[in-house]
C-alpha cells in the first residue's frame, strides 16, 4: 500500500521565555492511502503542533514530512472559526472552484453534487453557516475540505464538540466517505470510543512522542505500552 505521508523523525520546539520547550520529540510515521489513522493522547501532548507542522504552520527543527499527494485539508472541531460568517454555503463551497476559473455552471453543479454527497439539503446550501445546527455546519466543512478533490484530510476532533446523536452521524459520513472515495484520514482525537469506531490504525501519542502504533484491533486486544493500558482502563467495558 501507497504512502500519502511520510514523518521522519521530527522535532519541533516552542520558543517559552528564554528557552526553547520541545514539544515534538522525534516523532516518526506514515499515513497510508486508503486508511483513516487516528492520532490519540490528552491534551497538551502535541496533536495539533503535529498537524500544524505536516501543513508547514510551524516550523520543524529537525526530521522531514514528505507529502505524496496534494497537501492535506482540514476539518476542526469548531467549524465556525475556518467557515466565512458573512457568506452563504453555497458561496463558501463554491469560493475554491472560483479560484481555479471554474465555470459557473460547473461550479453549480459541482457544489449540488457536494452537498448531496454530505447530506445537506439544496435549502440548507442557501443559508449562512449561522442558520445551520453544528452537525450541519461540520457536514458543511467535510464539503469545503472535499470540493477541491482532495485525497487526504487531517480532521482535528472533529465531532468533539457535537453531541452523541450527531457525533454518530458525523462519524458514519466520514466513513462512507472515506470508502466511496477512497480518502486517507488523519483522525485526531482524545476519545478512544471515537477512536475505536473509526480508524483503521492509531497512533498514541504522550509527551510529544509516538508511544504505540499499532491496528485498532490489536492495539484494544492487546496494548503494548503501559500508558495506552491505562488509557483503556479508564474506558468502560
Ligand atoms: N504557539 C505556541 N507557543 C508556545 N507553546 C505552544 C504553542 N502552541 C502550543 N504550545 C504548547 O505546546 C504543547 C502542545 O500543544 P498542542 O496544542 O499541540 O497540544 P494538543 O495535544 O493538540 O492539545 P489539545 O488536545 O488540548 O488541543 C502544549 O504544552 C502547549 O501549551
Amino acid at each position: 500500500m501507497k504512502n500519502v505521508l511520510e514523518v521522519k523523525q521530527v522535532c519541533v520546539s516552542y520558543k517559552e521565555g528564554k528557552h526553547q520547550k520541545e514539544v515534538l520529540k522525534d516523532i516518526s510515521f506514515e499515513v497510508r492511502e486508503n486508511e483513516i489513522l487516528g492520532l490519540v493522547g490528552e491534551s497538551g501532548c502535541g496533536k495539533s503542533t503535529l498537524s500544524k507542522a505536516i501543513l508547514g504552520f510551524v516550523k520543524t527543527e529537525k526530521g522531514e514530512i514528505v507529502h505524496y499527494t496534494k497537501r492535506p485539508q482540514m476539518i476542526f472541531q469548531d467549524p465556525f472559526s475556518s467557515l466565512n460568517p458573512c457568506k452563504k454555503v453555497e458561496w463558501i463551497l463554491e469560493e475554491p472552484l472560483r479560484m481555479q476559473k471554474v465555470s459557473k455552471k460547473e461550479r453549480r453543479e459541482r457544489v449540488l453534487a457536494m452537498g448531496e454527497k454530505v447530506g445537506l439539503t439544496r435549502e440548507q446550501l442557501k443559508r449562512y453557516p449561522g442558520e445551520l445546527s453544528g452537525g450541519q455546519r461540520q457536514r458543511v466543512s467535510i464539503a469545503a475540505a472535499l470540493i477541491q478533490g482532495t485525497k487526504f484530510l487531517i480532521a482535528d476532533e472533529p465531532v468533539s464538540a457535537l453531541d452523541v446523536t450527531i457525533q454518530k452521524q458525523i462519524m458514519e459520513l466520514m466513513v462512507q466517505l472515506q470508502e466511496e472515495l477512497g480518502l486517507s484520514i488523519l483522525f485526531i482525537s482524545h476519545d478512544l470510543n471515537v477512536i475505536y469506531q473509526m480508524c483503521d490504525r492509531v497512533l498514541v501519542m504522550k509527551d510529544g512522542k509516538i508511544e504505540e502504533e499499532q491496528e485498532t484491533e490489536a492495539l484494544f486486544a492487546n496494548p503494548r505500552s503501559p500508558y495506552t493500558k491505562l488509557l483503556l482502563e479508564g474506558l468502560p467495558k
